[in-house]
């Protein structure tokens, strides 16, 4: 089923275009791989889906956004609700520096959440559902900046999931951790596709190939060429994807 309904979007830094005329449909419980060379509007792309962009000065927006149907550009769509339902992991992980716990609480606490018991389910499922549980249940008081970057970034997908969104965001999540901590994250975004909708920016071919249902391919701020991984990776249809993803540029 179509979770996000993206239709002639295009989106300007004041006379800067980086995003021309896009149209895409993204799957329920799919993760969604977007690749392309650097500049190509990945990133702009990807925060365009929870209105990031809403923050910087001379970004203008047009075309239209539906999730579940429902335009988030809307004059009287949620913001609030809209960034609770789409969450978003960074590329470098970024825990607040507050405890383990904190870090996971903080969320549901934004949200009203004030009873203590409650509190203590979310942080064991966020935890547990970002595979992490086992490494910090005893010292969920600690630091959340003294742990591993591996960790930190698992943390950070646990604070992401504490609100219960819908869909993940991801810019390039493992770009900045080593390969053990890579390969986690990796099973980890498989397993949790079962319930969320994942759309993942990554620079890395294999890991795109590993671990995406459907990819994207842009360039100068256009999609070249979308459709289910096996195909974009074996059987690419545009010469351009070709190039890039058999590494011959980019
Ligand atoms: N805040 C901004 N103001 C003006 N231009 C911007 C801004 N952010 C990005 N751009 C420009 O928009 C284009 C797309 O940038 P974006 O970060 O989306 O690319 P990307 O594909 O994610 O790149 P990378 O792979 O290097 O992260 C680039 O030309 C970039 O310079």
């Amino acid at each position: 089923m179509t979770k996000i309904n993206v239709s002639n979007l295009d989106l300007w830094y004041s006379d800067f275009q980086a995003l021309k005329d896009l149209d895409l449909n993204i799957q329920e419980n799919e993760i969604t791989a977007l690749i392309g060379p650097s500049g190509c509007g990945k990133s702009t792309f990807l925060k365009s889906l929870n209105r990031m962009n809403d923050l910087i000065p001379g970004c203008r927006i047009e075309g239209e956004i539906l999730l579940d149907g429902q335009d988030i550009y809307a004059n009287d769509y949620d913001v609030n609700l809209l960034r609770k339902r789409v969450g978003m992991v960074f590329q470098h992980p970024n825990p607040f520096p507050m405890s383990i716990y904190d870090n996971i609480a903080y969320g549901p606490r934004t949200h009203g959440v004030k009873d203590k018991k409650t509190l203590d389910e979310i942080v064991e499922r966020s935890l547990k559902g970002a595979a992490i549980w086992d490494e910090v249940k005893d010292q969920l008081n600690k630091n959340a900046l003294r742990i591993s970057g591996g960790q930190q970034q698992r943390i950070c997908i646990a604070r992401a999931l504490a609100v219960e969104p819908e869909v993940l965001l991801m810019d390039e999540p493992t770009s900045a951790l080593d390969p053990v901590s890579t390969a986690k994250i990796e099973d980890l975004v498989q397993d949790l596709k079962g319930e969320y909708t994942i759309i993942m920016v990554t620079h890395n071919m294999q890991q795109a190939a590993r671990v995406s249902d459907k990819t994207v391919f842009f360039l100068a701020g256009e999609i070249i060429e979308f459709g289910n991984t096996t195909e974009i990776f074996s059987n690419p249809k545009d010469k351009r994807t070709e190039d890039y993803v058999s590494g011959r540029f980019g």
